[in-house]
């Protein structure tokens, strides 16, 4: 095997045995209706559920409703070490080219690898050059947090707004929201900027004093065209409202964090305000990095770190716990099950939780971005299912909305219930008892809504139904995920967790997960039609025309202010 390569050909052939295999095992279990294997009193029952839910730290994840035995979790763990998992792991750690059609390492893992843990060996330099932005972003954090950092016209920094979109928005506001109350004690507030249309931005200009504003342009290529035009927006409105040079309010109220510290410097950053990342950080793994900034000004930098320290945890559990043990690793190769064998195209995320509102977007954009792919890295089509397709809500909004459909639908859609056991510690007097209440209500609505999910109501007693048999399909094969409490280190663990299931099942797959191709083309025709839409001339070559998009064309020239 190639020294700094590695190779992905020898484990894509590989996989025909356990893939036959683990086929027939589909067959043979698609009509095994859950309710069988959910029977307390059986001793095979317990078993398996003993062997299908594993603890780790703060985690626990039960696997149990799945449409899965133990013989099958085994040869899906066989298929996966086929697949060389080992040596891509440590390929992964050790900053090998891990994504070859970029030519680059994956750095994630390094721009949170522990101060007091030495290095794998190959990532010293990643590591290091991680650390060092780090202590250079806990200055500027602690500036902007103890009020010392002042806007052009001398006002101390009270608002952040930051800009950015896809991996430079998504981890970091997911972060943000989540563990707020980490952060209670900074007096900054915390904005996330993302949407090209500047919907996102207009009540912010309304309501920001812009003398007290600070902008956070986040991309790590700093040329997307979504962040590049909000900036631009947001730096007018500052310059209007503050009737101050252009070039002071870049000086003061500006700081930037990307891969690109010559394109910061171009835009008229000053060296001091600009934070940088490596280019092996792929941008949906990057909250880790600088990209953090902001979500660490909102929930301080002991947080910060007590997110990297657990998202380090489970780098080490990843690296270390064999595979019948290891989380990552285990959700890999359950989803595969799901996606691949037993062809469920759907996957939905379910947080009971709603400072995890935005965990499915932030899933969407790891799992689908990095495993939506059909073709191999070898260039060779798939010849199975990837990716699934992700959605989601918070649960108990969601019973309200689309559990209509997993009860009584149509579709086996596959799912994960994430629930959090503690919460609202901080409080106290009578509001601390109402407040556990609603947390009871809503593990107890997790727990509630799991049990139909699978058994559908024909493994449901009349008495308790109160009416006859209305149709509950059961069946829908799903995990549920309990965290301890929504600590940094526990999200951290999570996210990380999901961080390399991505990566498992790109070897599984036998795909690049560090990559994105299929964004980029759409990028290219929206920015033609952006000219032609302004009326600009556009030579032939340079555009696509099709019937259908000319008549929207001419109708929104008709209609578009000038
Ligand atoms: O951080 P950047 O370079 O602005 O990119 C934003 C996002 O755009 C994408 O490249 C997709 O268009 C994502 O992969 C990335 O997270």
């Amino acid at each position: 095997m190639d020294e700094q390569t590695v190779s992905p050909r020898a484990s894509a052939g590989e996989s025909q045995g356990w893939r036959e295999r683990l086929a027939d095992k589909a067959e043979a279990l698609q009509s095994t209706p859950l309710a069988m294997w959910l029977d307390e009193d059986s001793p095979a029952c317990r078993a398996r559920a003993e062997a299908l839910s594993w603890q780790w730290g703060p985690l626990t994840l039960d696997a149990s409703k799945q449409r899965l035995d133990q013989e099958t979790l085994q040869l899906l763990l066989d298929w996966a070490e086929s697949r060389e998992l080992h040596r891509w792991r440590e390929a992964l750690f050790a900053g090998e080219i891990v994504n070859p059609s970029e030519g680059r390492p994956a750095w994630h893992a390094a721009s949170r690898w522990g101060r007091e843990c030495p290095p794998p060996s190959g990532s010293e330099a990643a590591v290091a050059e991680a650390q060092a932005q780090h202590r250079r972003m806990a200055e500027i954090v602690a500036c902007i947090r103890n009020g010392r950092w002042q806007g052009a016209t001398g006002l101390p920094i009270r608002h952040l707004v930051h800009i950015g979109v896809g991996g430079s928005d998504l981890g970091p506001r997911l972060v943000s929201e989540a563990l707020a109350e980490a952060g209670a004690a900074g007096a900054i507030g915390v904005h996330f900027v993302s949407s090209m249309d500047g919907g996102q931005l207009l009540p912010l200009m309304e309501r920001l004093d812009p003398a007290a504003t600070l902008l956070v342009v986040a991309s790590k290529s700093f040329t997307t065209a979504d962040t590049s035009f909000n900036l631009r927006t947001a730096l007018t409105w500052l310059e209007e409202a503050l009737a101050t040079d252009e070039a002071e309010i870049r000086r003061h109220q500006l700081v930037g964090v990307s891969a690109h510290p010559e394109r910061m410097a171009a835009f008229g950053i000053p060296e001091a305000h600009q934070l940088t990342f490596s280019e092996g950080v792929g941008g949906r793994f990057s909250l880790w990095s600088a990209i953090g900034v902001s979500l660490a000004v909102r929930i301080g930098m002991p947080a910060f770190e007590g997110l990297l320290e657990g998202a380090h945890a489970m780098d080490r559990h990843f690296l270390e716990a064999p595979s019948r043990e290891n989380l990552p690793v285990l959700s890999a190769v359950i989803g595969a099950w799901n996606s691949q064998f037993l062809g469920i195209p759907s996957h939905a995320i379910l947080p009971y939780d709603s400072r995890l509102a935005s965990l499915p977007a932030y899933l969407q954009q790891l799992e689908m971005e990095s495993n939506g792919k059909s073709c191999m890295r070898d260039g060779r089509p798939v010849e199975s299912a990837t990716c699934p397709i992700l959605w989601g809500e918070v649960g108990p909004n969601a019973q309200h909305a689309f559990y209509q459909l997993l009860h009584q639908g149509s579709h086996t859609v596959s799912a994960e219930l994430l629930a959090v056991a503690h919460r609202h510690g901080a409080w106290g007097g009578r509001l601390v008892a109402r407040l556990r209440d609603q947390q009871r209500l809503t593990l107890a609505n997790c727990l509630a809504q799991s049990q139909l999910l699978a058994l559908g109501d024909e493994a449901i007693p009349a008495s308790l139904q109160g009416f006859l048999a209305q149709g509950y399909r059961g069946n829908q094969p799903h995990s549920v995920w309990l965290l301890e409490a929504l600590t940094p280190q526990a999200l951290g663990s999570l996210l990380a967790l999901y961080e390399h299931k991505v990566f498992v099942q790109s070897l599984l797959w036998g795909l690049n997960p560090f990559d994105q191709p299929g964004v980029e083309l759409g990028k290219r025709l929206a920015s033609s039609l952006y000219r032609r839409l302004g009326e600009e001339a556009v030579a032939p070559e340079e555009t696509v025309r099709d019937i259908a998009t000319e008549r929207l064309v001419s109708r929104l020239t008709g209609v578009m202010a000038p």
